[in-house]
């Protein structure tokens, strides 16, 4: 028989998942789906070919159910599920923040609930998937949560206490990279580039960069390097980074990300 695996709260990062999910090869008949709005839900219908439920419905009849509402609202969902959820059913998170004991405490005794935070870059198969088991979930568990999560991109299993780091850096690390490119993009504005061009050459710096961090098996340090000519132009561009801080800014802004994750533990909204 087949697996029924129910994605709730089909936002950017649950469709981005369920799409990956079917690019994979997952059947789209084994594939529930839930949306606070009727008209998103046919939207996702008409999208994937997979069936909306409501909430209830999911609860009743997936093996695995997916809870990819933000984390304000997941007490809410959960409230509403708990009833409906038979305590053999693996139950994944991939809210920011929220450990599995805020699950284990909701659900039937003996869930098996597994935390894993992705990135938006699931909607090519080029996320970061970080993994983590609640009290309850065993090795199958996490491997099954390791093939959904594997259909758009890495995987890897850490600690439950290394998740909030995990969620500064790859969770929202997209958008530091996103930002960055927005910044130099300006900057060859400034120098008198037309926008479109600036913004291919940023682009296509940032995928060779990228490309060479992942494959030429270099240290970051060694590839800048590699790049800074003595008396040359990075090393002018390099002292004004460090004059601005921007390395102590990163560190910051990453601890900061960290730190909110750790509030919206305990429900603070905002
Ligand atoms: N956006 C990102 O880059 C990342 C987000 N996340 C996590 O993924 C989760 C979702 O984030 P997004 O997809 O960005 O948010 P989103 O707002 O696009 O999606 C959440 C969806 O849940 C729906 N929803 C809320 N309560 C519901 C309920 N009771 N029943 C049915 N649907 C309900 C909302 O209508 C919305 O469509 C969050 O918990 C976030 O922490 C994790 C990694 C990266
Ligand atoms: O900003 C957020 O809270 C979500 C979680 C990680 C990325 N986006």
């Amino acid at each position: 028989m087949s697996q029924k695996v129910a994605v709730l709260g089909t936002g950017k990062i649950g469709e981005a998942l369920l799409s990956g999910m079917i690019r994979a090869g997952w059947a789209p008949a084994d594939l529930l789906v839930t949306a606070r709005r009727p008209e998103r839900a046919e939207e996702l219908r008409a999208r994937h070919g997979v069936s909306p439920v409501t909430n209830t419905e999911a609860a009743k009849t997936a093996d695995t159910l997916i809870l990819t509402v933000k984390p304000q609202d997941m007490g809410t969902l959960l409230d509403e599920l708990a009833p409906h959820i038979p305590a053999d059913r693996l139950v994944i998170s991939g809210a920011a923040g929220i450990p599995t004991s805020f699950f284990e405490e909701r659900l039937a005794t003996g869930t098996p609930v597994v935390r894993v935070m992705t990135n938006t870059p699931a909607l090519v198969d080029e996320a970061m998937s970080v993994i983590s088991a609640g009290s309850h979930a065993t090795a199958e568990h996490l491997a099954h949560a390791e093939e959904i999560f594997g259909a758009v991109g890495k995987t890897l299993r850490v600690p439950e206490s290394q998740q909030d780091a995990c969620t500064a850096l790859s969770g929202s690390g997209p958008a530091y990279f996103f930002y960055l490119v927005e910044a130099m993009t300006d900057a060859g504005i400034l120098l008198g580039l037309p926008r479109d061009k600036a913004h291919d050459l940023i682009v296509q710096s940032a995928i060779g960069a990228a490309v060479m961090l992942r494959d030429s098996g270099e240290h970051p340090v060694k590839l800048r390097e590699n790049v800074t000519s003595p008396a040359g132009t990075t090393i002018n561009a390099i002292r004004e980074l460090e004059n601005h801080g921007v390395r102590a800014a990163l560190i910051a802004a990453l601890e900061a990300a960290r730190d909110r994750s750790r509030e919206l533990a305990s429900g603070k909204k905002d």
